[in-house]
Protein backbone atom coordinates (compact mmCIF):
# COMPACT_ATOMS: atom_id res chain seq x y z
CA UNK A 1 0.00 0.00 0.00
CA UNK A 2 1.06 3.83 -0.42
CA UNK A 3 1.24 6.17 1.75
CA UNK A 4 -1.90 7.86 0.28
CA UNK A 5 -4.63 6.52 2.17
CA UNK A 6 -8.09 5.16 1.22
CA UNK A 7 -10.90 7.03 1.44
CA UNK A 8 -14.46 5.74 1.84
CA UNK A 9 -16.92 8.57 2.08
CA UNK A 10 -20.16 7.67 4.09
CA UNK A 11 -23.20 9.79 3.89
CA UNK A 12 -24.79 11.85 6.08
CA UNK A 13 -28.25 10.79 6.32
CA UNK A 14 -31.23 11.33 9.40
CA UNK A 15 -29.74 14.87 10.11
CA UNK A 16 -26.10 13.82 10.43
CA UNK A 17 -22.38 15.28 8.70
CA UNK A 18 -21.10 12.68 6.36
CA UNK A 19 -17.38 11.77 7.47
CA UNK A 20 -14.97 9.90 5.84
CA UNK A 21 -13.14 6.40 6.65
CA UNK A 22 -9.20 6.76 5.53
CA UNK A 23 -7.28 2.78 5.69
CA UNK A 24 -3.80 3.80 5.34
CA UNK A 25 -0.55 4.33 7.19
CA UNK A 26 0.77 6.88 9.78
CA UNK A 27 -2.84 8.78 10.09
CA UNK A 28 -2.41 10.20 13.67
CA UNK A 29 -1.38 13.05 11.42
CA UNK A 30 -4.74 13.32 9.91
CA UNK A 31 -6.21 13.51 13.44
CA UNK A 32 -5.42 17.35 14.75
CA UNK A 33 -6.90 18.13 11.62
CA UNK A 34 -10.56 16.29 12.04
CA UNK A 35 -10.54 17.56 15.75
CA UNK A 36 -10.19 21.01 14.45
CA UNK A 37 -9.48 24.45 16.06
CA UNK A 38 -12.59 25.00 17.83
CA UNK A 39 -11.74 22.05 20.01
CA UNK A 40 -9.93 23.32 23.11
CA UNK A 41 -10.25 19.60 25.19
CA UNK A 42 -9.53 16.49 24.15
CA UNK A 43 -10.05 12.99 25.79
CA UNK A 44 -8.51 10.13 24.64
CA UNK A 45 -10.27 6.88 25.64
CA UNK A 46 -8.28 3.78 25.38
CA UNK A 47 -8.01 0.59 26.90
CA UNK A 48 -5.75 -0.98 29.36
CA UNK A 49 -3.58 -3.14 26.25
CA UNK A 50 -2.96 0.21 24.26
CA UNK A 51 -1.60 2.39 27.38
CA UNK A 52 1.89 3.24 25.38
CA UNK A 53 -0.38 4.62 22.44
CA UNK A 54 -3.22 6.47 24.76
CA UNK A 55 -0.42 8.54 26.19
CA UNK A 56 1.46 8.75 22.28
CA UNK A 57 -1.62 9.87 20.79
CA UNK A 58 -2.57 11.91 24.24
CA UNK A 59 1.37 13.66 23.95
CA UNK A 60 1.02 14.27 20.15
CA UNK A 61 -2.42 16.43 21.21
CA UNK A 62 -0.88 18.59 24.23
CA UNK A 63 1.97 19.55 21.79
CA UNK A 64 -0.49 20.77 19.35
CA UNK A 65 -1.67 22.93 21.68
CA UNK A 66 -4.53 21.14 23.30
CA UNK A 67 -5.25 20.36 27.02
CA UNK A 68 -5.50 16.44 26.10
CA UNK A 69 -6.28 13.85 28.28
CA UNK A 70 -5.72 10.16 28.97
CA UNK A 71 -8.75 7.96 29.98
CA UNK A 72 -7.49 4.56 30.29
CA UNK A 73 -10.42 1.94 30.06
CA UNK A 74 -10.60 -2.11 30.55
CA UNK A 75 -9.95 -4.20 28.16
CA UNK A 76 -12.61 -5.76 25.72
CA UNK A 77 -16.13 -5.90 26.92
CA UNK A 78 -15.56 -5.53 30.50
CA UNK A 79 -15.01 -1.85 29.09
CA UNK A 80 -18.64 -1.61 27.83
CA UNK A 81 -20.69 -0.85 31.24
CA UNK A 82 -22.96 1.60 32.73
CA UNK A 83 -20.02 2.53 35.21
CA UNK A 84 -17.57 2.63 32.84
CA UNK A 85 -19.44 5.34 31.31
CA UNK A 86 -20.14 6.76 34.38
CA UNK A 87 -16.79 7.18 35.35
CA UNK A 88 -16.10 8.61 31.96
CA UNK A 89 -18.63 11.20 32.14
CA UNK A 90 -16.96 11.97 35.85
CA UNK A 91 -13.55 12.97 34.05
CA UNK A 92 -15.25 14.84 31.53
CA UNK A 93 -17.20 16.91 34.03
CA UNK A 94 -13.77 17.56 36.38
CA UNK A 95 -12.23 18.51 33.11
CA UNK A 96 -14.75 21.08 31.98
CA UNK A 97 -15.38 19.34 28.70
CA UNK A 98 -17.71 21.73 26.90
CA UNK A 99 -19.44 20.98 23.85
CA UNK A 100 -16.97 22.83 21.18
CA UNK A 101 -14.48 19.46 22.96
CA UNK A 102 -13.97 16.37 21.40
CA UNK A 103 -13.42 12.45 22.59
CA UNK A 104 -11.12 10.33 20.70
CA UNK A 105 -11.74 6.77 20.49
CA UNK A 106 -8.84 4.64 20.04
CA UNK A 107 -8.69 0.78 20.62
CA UNK A 108 -10.89 -2.58 19.20
CA UNK A 109 -14.93 -2.19 18.72
CA UNK A 110 -15.32 -2.30 22.51
CA UNK A 111 -13.78 0.88 22.98
CA UNK A 112 -14.80 2.80 19.79
CA UNK A 113 -18.54 1.28 21.08
CA UNK A 114 -17.83 2.85 24.80
CA UNK A 115 -15.97 6.15 23.72
CA UNK A 116 -19.28 6.80 20.68
CA UNK A 117 -21.45 6.20 23.52
CA UNK A 118 -20.16 8.88 26.13
CA UNK A 119 -19.90 11.07 22.69
CA UNK A 120 -23.47 10.66 22.06
CA UNK A 121 -24.46 10.85 25.97
CA UNK A 122 -22.02 14.18 27.30
CA UNK A 123 -24.28 16.98 27.08
CA UNK A 124 -26.68 15.34 24.58
CA UNK A 125 -23.77 14.82 21.92
CA UNK A 126 -19.99 16.42 21.39
CA UNK A 127 -17.61 15.11 18.30
CA UNK A 128 -16.23 12.10 18.25
CA UNK A 129 -13.67 10.36 16.06
CA UNK A 130 -12.51 7.01 16.13
CA UNK A 131 -9.74 5.20 15.70
CA UNK A 132 -9.95 1.39 15.37
CA UNK A 133 -6.74 -0.93 16.23
CA UNK A 134 -8.56 -3.76 15.52
CA UNK A 135 -9.30 -5.96 11.99
CA UNK A 136 -13.58 -5.79 13.55
CA UNK A 137 -13.14 -2.36 14.54
CA UNK A 138 -11.71 -0.88 11.38
CA UNK A 139 -14.44 -3.28 8.95
CA UNK A 140 -17.54 -2.94 11.09
CA UNK A 141 -17.37 -1.26 14.64
CA UNK A 142 -15.97 2.05 13.81
CA UNK A 143 -17.78 3.11 11.31
CA UNK A 144 -21.67 3.71 11.06
CA UNK A 145 -21.85 5.30 14.28
CA UNK A 146 -23.73 2.39 16.48
CA UNK A 147 -22.62 2.92 20.06
CA UNK A 148 -23.49 1.26 23.24
CA UNK A 149 -23.23 -0.43 25.84
CA UNK A 150 -24.28 -4.24 27.75
CA UNK A 151 -26.68 -4.45 30.19
CA UNK A 152 -27.07 -7.33 32.72
CA UNK A 153 -30.13 -8.75 30.31
CA UNK A 154 -27.85 -8.69 27.30
CA UNK A 155 -25.53 -7.13 24.76
CA UNK A 156 -25.68 -3.67 23.54
CA UNK A 157 -29.18 -2.74 25.10
CA UNK A 158 -28.34 0.77 26.13
CA UNK A 159 -27.16 3.10 23.30
CA UNK A 160 -27.36 5.40 20.32
CA UNK A 161 -27.17 6.05 17.16
CA UNK A 162 -24.40 9.06 16.79
CA UNK A 163 -21.84 8.64 13.88
CA UNK A 164 -18.02 9.82 14.12
CA UNK A 165 -17.15 12.92 12.68
CA UNK A 166 -14.46 10.91 10.90
CA UNK A 167 -12.62 7.35 11.31
CA UNK A 168 -9.00 6.89 10.65
CA UNK A 169 -7.55 2.97 10.29
CA UNK A 170 -4.00 2.76 10.52
CA UNK A 171 -2.85 -0.69 9.47
CA UNK A 172 -0.27 -0.64 11.43
CA UNK A 173 -1.67 -1.06 14.99
CA UNK A 174 -2.44 -4.42 13.42
CA UNK A 175 0.69 -5.83 14.16
CA UNK A 176 0.15 -6.25 17.45
CA UNK A 177 -3.04 -7.71 17.62
CA UNK A 178 -3.42 -11.47 19.08
CA UNK A 179 -3.79 -13.41 16.25
CA UNK A 180 -7.90 -14.79 17.64
CA UNK A 181 -8.54 -11.58 18.03
CA UNK A 182 -7.52 -10.66 14.35
CA UNK A 183 -9.51 -14.02 13.32
CA UNK A 184 -12.50 -12.68 15.04
CA UNK A 185 -12.58 -9.89 12.33
CA UNK A 186 -12.64 -12.30 9.83
CA UNK A 187 -15.96 -13.30 11.40
CA UNK A 188 -17.40 -9.82 10.58
CA UNK A 189 -15.31 -9.40 7.05
CA UNK A 190 -16.94 -12.75 5.89
CA UNK A 191 -20.68 -11.77 6.80
CA UNK A 192 -20.07 -8.95 4.76
CA UNK A 193 -19.12 -11.54 1.68
CA UNK A 194 -21.95 -13.25 2.39
CA UNK A 195 -24.60 -10.56 2.44
CA UNK A 196 -23.38 -8.33 -0.19
CA UNK A 197 -19.72 -8.73 -1.76
CA UNK A 198 -18.71 -12.34 -2.54
CA UNK A 199 -15.66 -11.56 -4.05
CA UNK A 200 -14.04 -11.14 -0.34
CA UNK A 201 -15.35 -14.81 0.09
CA UNK A 202 -13.37 -15.30 -3.19
CA UNK A 203 -10.09 -13.92 -1.68
CA UNK A 204 -10.15 -15.69 1.52
CA UNK A 205 -11.02 -19.02 -0.19
CA UNK A 206 -8.16 -18.43 -2.39
CA UNK A 207 -5.92 -18.55 0.76
CA UNK A 208 -7.19 -18.79 3.95
CA UNK A 209 -3.73 -19.10 5.77
CA UNK A 210 -2.71 -15.77 4.26
CA UNK A 211 -6.33 -14.14 5.56
CA UNK A 212 -5.24 -14.88 9.21
CA UNK A 213 -2.45 -12.35 9.09
CA UNK A 214 -2.49 -8.63 8.66
CA UNK A 215 0.75 -9.14 6.10
CA UNK A 216 -1.72 -11.38 3.99
CA UNK A 217 -1.46 -10.18 0.19
CA UNK A 218 -5.41 -9.31 0.11
CA UNK A 219 -5.24 -7.53 3.67
CA UNK A 220 -5.91 -4.25 2.74
CA UNK A 221 -8.63 -5.36 -0.39
CA UNK A 222 -10.84 -7.39 2.49
CA UNK A 223 -10.44 -4.57 4.95
CA UNK A 224 -11.89 -1.57 2.26
CA UNK A 225 -13.99 -3.66 0.35
CA UNK A 226 -15.64 -4.47 3.97
CA UNK A 227 -15.90 -1.07 4.98
CA UNK A 228 -17.75 -0.42 1.42
CA UNK A 229 -20.27 -2.99 2.31
CA UNK A 230 -20.68 -1.19 5.63
CA UNK A 231 -20.47 2.30 4.84
CA UNK A 232 -22.69 2.03 1.55
CA UNK A 233 -25.67 0.58 4.42
CA UNK A 234 -25.21 2.59 6.65
CA UNK A 235 -25.08 5.55 4.28
CA UNK A 236 -28.53 4.65 3.29
CA UNK A 237 -30.55 3.49 6.69
CA UNK A 238 -28.19 5.14 9.66
CA UNK A 239 -31.38 3.93 12.11
CA UNK A 240 -31.60 0.31 10.84
CA UNK A 241 -35.14 1.32 9.53
CA UNK A 242 -34.91 -1.45 7.54
CA UNK A 243 -31.96 -2.46 5.33
CA UNK A 244 -28.97 -1.63 8.24
CA UNK A 245 -30.61 -4.88 9.86
CA UNK A 246 -28.66 -7.09 7.32
CA UNK A 247 -25.54 -5.90 9.06
CA UNK A 248 -26.80 -8.14 12.04
CA UNK A 249 -26.82 -11.18 9.79
CA UNK A 250 -25.47 -14.08 12.66
CA UNK A 251 -25.84 -12.03 15.38
CA UNK A 252 -28.97 -13.00 16.73
CA UNK A 253 -27.78 -16.09 18.13
CA UNK A 254 -24.28 -14.69 18.26
CA UNK A 255 -25.10 -12.08 20.94
CA UNK A 256 -27.08 -14.70 22.85
CA UNK A 257 -23.71 -16.75 22.84
CA UNK A 258 -21.50 -14.01 23.82
CA UNK A 259 -24.44 -13.32 27.00
CA UNK A 260 -24.24 -17.41 27.93
CA UNK A 261 -20.15 -16.88 28.02
CA UNK A 262 -20.62 -13.89 29.93
CA UNK A 263 -18.78 -11.90 27.36
CA UNK A 264 -15.23 -14.47 27.04
CA UNK A 265 -16.08 -15.19 24.00
CA UNK A 266 -15.00 -12.80 21.43
CA UNK A 267 -17.81 -11.45 19.54
CA UNK A 268 -16.25 -12.64 15.68
CA UNK A 269 -16.43 -16.27 17.19
CA UNK A 270 -19.85 -16.04 18.29
CA UNK A 271 -20.89 -14.00 15.16
CA UNK A 272 -19.67 -17.21 13.88
CA UNK A 273 -21.46 -19.70 15.15
CA UNK A 274 -24.28 -16.94 14.53
CA UNK A 275 -23.83 -17.29 10.86
CA UNK A 276 -23.95 -21.27 10.47
CA UNK A 277 -26.94 -20.81 12.64
CA UNK A 278 -28.62 -18.49 10.32
CA UNK A 279 -27.55 -20.47 7.01
CA UNK A 280 -29.48 -23.36 8.60
CA UNK A 281 -32.12 -21.35 9.23
CA UNK A 282 -32.67 -20.17 6.33
CA UNK A 283 -31.85 -23.61 4.02
CA UNK A 284 -34.34 -25.59 6.39
CA UNK A 285 -36.94 -22.99 5.71
CA UNK A 286 -36.44 -23.73 1.94
CA UNK A 287 -34.76 -20.09 1.04
CA UNK A 288 -31.30 -20.70 0.85
CA UNK A 289 -29.17 -23.69 -1.56
CA UNK A 290 -27.17 -26.19 -0.09
CA UNK A 291 -24.12 -25.51 -1.70
CA UNK A 292 -24.02 -21.80 0.06
CA UNK A 293 -25.20 -22.45 3.65
CA UNK A 294 -22.36 -25.28 3.44
CA UNK A 295 -19.71 -22.49 2.33
CA UNK A 296 -20.31 -21.18 5.04
CA UNK A 297 -19.39 -24.19 7.24
CA UNK A 298 -16.08 -24.76 4.80
CA UNK A 299 -15.11 -20.67 4.73
CA UNK A 300 -15.50 -20.01 8.59
CA UNK A 301 -13.61 -22.87 9.80
CA UNK A 302 -10.88 -22.36 6.91
CA UNK A 303 -9.67 -19.24 9.07
CA UNK A 304 -10.19 -21.36 12.18
CA UNK A 305 -13.51 -19.97 13.65
CA UNK A 306 -15.71 -21.91 15.45
CA UNK A 307 -18.74 -23.11 13.89
CA UNK A 308 -20.53 -25.18 17.03
CA UNK A 309 -21.97 -24.40 20.66
CA UNK A 310 -23.38 -26.21 23.59
CA UNK A 311 -26.04 -28.33 23.07
CA UNK A 312 -27.83 -28.33 26.71
CA UNK A 313 -27.30 -23.79 26.39
CA UNK A 314 -30.38 -23.96 23.86
CA UNK A 315 -33.14 -22.69 26.50
CA UNK A 316 -31.02 -20.05 27.55
CA UNK A 317 -29.89 -18.80 24.29
CA UNK A 318 -33.92 -18.57 23.41
CA UNK A 319 -34.14 -16.64 26.04
CA UNK A 320 -31.76 -14.45 25.50
CA UNK A 321 -32.85 -13.63 21.56
CA UNK A 322 -36.09 -12.49 22.43
CA UNK A 323 -34.51 -9.45 23.81
CA UNK A 324 -32.54 -9.05 20.82
CA UNK A 325 -33.42 -5.42 18.87
CA UNK A 326 -35.14 -6.45 15.79
CA UNK A 327 -37.63 -8.49 17.69
CA UNK A 328 -40.99 -6.87 17.65
CA UNK A 329 -42.96 -7.87 20.57
CA UNK A 330 -43.32 -11.42 21.08
CA UNK A 331 -41.74 -12.21 17.39
CA UNK A 332 -38.34 -13.44 17.02
CA UNK A 333 -36.70 -12.26 13.21
CA UNK A 334 -33.51 -13.23 12.15
CA UNK A 335 -31.76 -12.19 8.82
CA UNK A 336 -30.98 -15.33 6.10
CA UNK A 337 -30.26 -15.34 2.85
CA UNK A 338 -32.46 -15.79 0.23
CA UNK A 339 -29.43 -17.00 -1.97
CA UNK A 340 -25.85 -15.53 -2.26
CA UNK A 341 -25.34 -11.90 -1.58
CA UNK A 342 -29.42 -11.86 -1.02
CA UNK A 343 -30.11 -10.74 2.44
CA UNK A 344 -33.64 -11.21 4.11
CA UNK A 345 -35.63 -11.37 6.98
CA UNK A 346 -37.19 -14.07 8.42
CA UNK A 347 -40.33 -13.24 10.67
CA UNK A 348 -41.17 -15.31 13.74
CA UNK A 349 -40.15 -18.59 12.33
CA UNK A 350 -41.79 -22.00 13.88
CA UNK A 351 -40.19 -22.87 17.18
CA UNK A 352 -39.65 -26.49 15.62
CA UNK A 353 -37.42 -24.85 12.85
CA UNK A 354 -35.42 -22.92 15.26
CA UNK A 355 -35.06 -25.97 17.24
CA UNK A 356 -33.80 -28.05 14.53
CA UNK A 357 -31.27 -25.17 13.12
CA UNK A 358 -29.45 -25.28 16.61
CA UNK A 359 -29.72 -29.09 15.98
CA UNK A 360 -27.29 -28.92 13.25
CA UNK A 361 -24.72 -26.00 15.15
CA UNK A 362 -24.69 -28.08 18.55
CA UNK A 363 -22.15 -30.37 19.78
N1 LIG B 1 -20.79 -0.53 16.75
C1 LIG B 1 -20.79 -1.46 15.84
O1 LIG B 1 -21.32 -1.28 14.74
C2 LIG B 1 -20.10 -2.75 16.11
C3 LIG B 1 -19.84 -3.62 15.05
C4 LIG B 1 -19.20 -4.81 15.33
C5 LIG B 1 -18.80 -5.11 16.62
N2 LIG B 1 -19.04 -4.23 17.62
C6 LIG B 1 -18.58 -4.50 18.98
O2 LIG B 1 -17.15 -4.56 18.95
C7 LIG B 1 -16.71 -5.36 20.04
C8 LIG B 1 -15.65 -6.32 19.57
O3 LIG B 1 -14.58 -5.58 19.07
P1 LIG B 1 -13.13 -6.22 18.83
O4 LIG B 1 -13.24 -7.52 18.20
O5 LIG B 1 -12.35 -5.14 18.19
O6 LIG B 1 -12.64 -6.54 20.30
P2 LIG B 1 -12.19 -5.65 21.55
O7 LIG B 1 -12.44 -4.22 21.40
O8 LIG B 1 -12.78 -6.34 22.72
O9 LIG B 1 -10.61 -5.86 21.54
C9 LIG B 1 -10.06 -7.14 21.74
C10 LIG B 1 -8.80 -7.05 22.63
O10 LIG B 1 -7.72 -6.51 21.88
C11 LIG B 1 -7.11 -5.43 22.58
N3 LIG B 1 -6.55 -4.60 21.53
C12 LIG B 1 -7.19 -3.68 20.76
N4 LIG B 1 -6.36 -3.24 19.81
C13 LIG B 1 -5.18 -3.88 19.98
C14 LIG B 1 -3.94 -3.84 19.28
N5 LIG B 1 -3.78 -3.10 18.19
N6 LIG B 1 -2.93 -4.62 19.74
C15 LIG B 1 -3.11 -5.42 20.83
N7 LIG B 1 -4.27 -5.52 21.52
C16 LIG B 1 -5.28 -4.74 21.09
C17 LIG B 1 -8.24 -4.86 23.40
O11 LIG B 1 -7.77 -4.11 24.47
C18 LIG B 1 -8.96 -6.14 23.83
O12 LIG B 1 -8.34 -6.72 24.94
C19 LIG B 1 -17.94 -6.04 20.60
O13 LIG B 1 -18.31 -5.40 21.79
C20 LIG B 1 -18.98 -5.83 19.54
O14 LIG B 1 -20.28 -5.80 20.08
C21 LIG B 1 -19.68 -3.07 17.38
O1 LIG C 1 -23.78 -1.87 12.34
C1 LIG C 1 -24.72 -2.66 12.48
O2 LIG C 1 -25.88 -2.31 12.28
C2 LIG C 1 -24.48 -4.03 12.90
O3 LIG C 1 -25.41 -4.77 13.19
C3 LIG C 1 -23.07 -4.48 12.93
C4 LIG C 1 -22.78 -5.59 13.91
O4 LIG C 1 -21.62 -6.26 13.43
C5 LIG C 1 -22.45 -5.10 15.30
O5 LIG C 1 -22.03 -6.19 16.09
C6 LIG C 1 -23.50 -4.30 16.03
O6 LIG C 1 -22.96 -3.75 17.21
C7 LIG C 1 -24.70 -5.11 16.44
O7 LIG C 1 -25.68 -4.23 16.79
P1 LIG C 1 -26.97 -4.58 17.65
O8 LIG C 1 -27.90 -3.51 17.28
O9 LIG C 1 -27.42 -5.95 17.26
O10 LIG C 1 -26.56 -4.52 19.06
ZN1 LIG D 1 -20.88 -7.61 14.91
Amino acid sequence: MTDTPTRIQVAGTAGTDPYEVLVGHRLLDDLPGLIGRSARRVAVLHPEALAATGEAVRDDLANQGYEAIALQLPNAEESKTAEVAAYCWKVLGQTGFTRTDVIVGIGGGATTDVAGFVAATWLRGVRWIAMPTTLLGMVDAAVGGKTGINTAEGKNLVGAFHPPAGVLADLATLDSLPVNDYVGGLAEIIKAGFIADPAILDLIESDPAAARTPGGPHTAELIERSIRVKADVVSSDLKESGLREILNYGHTLGHAIEKNERYQWRHGAAVSVGMVYAAELGRLAGRLDDATADRHRAVLESVGLPLAYRGDAWPKLLESMRVDKKSRADRLRFVVLDGLAKPAILESPDPSLLVAAYGEVSK
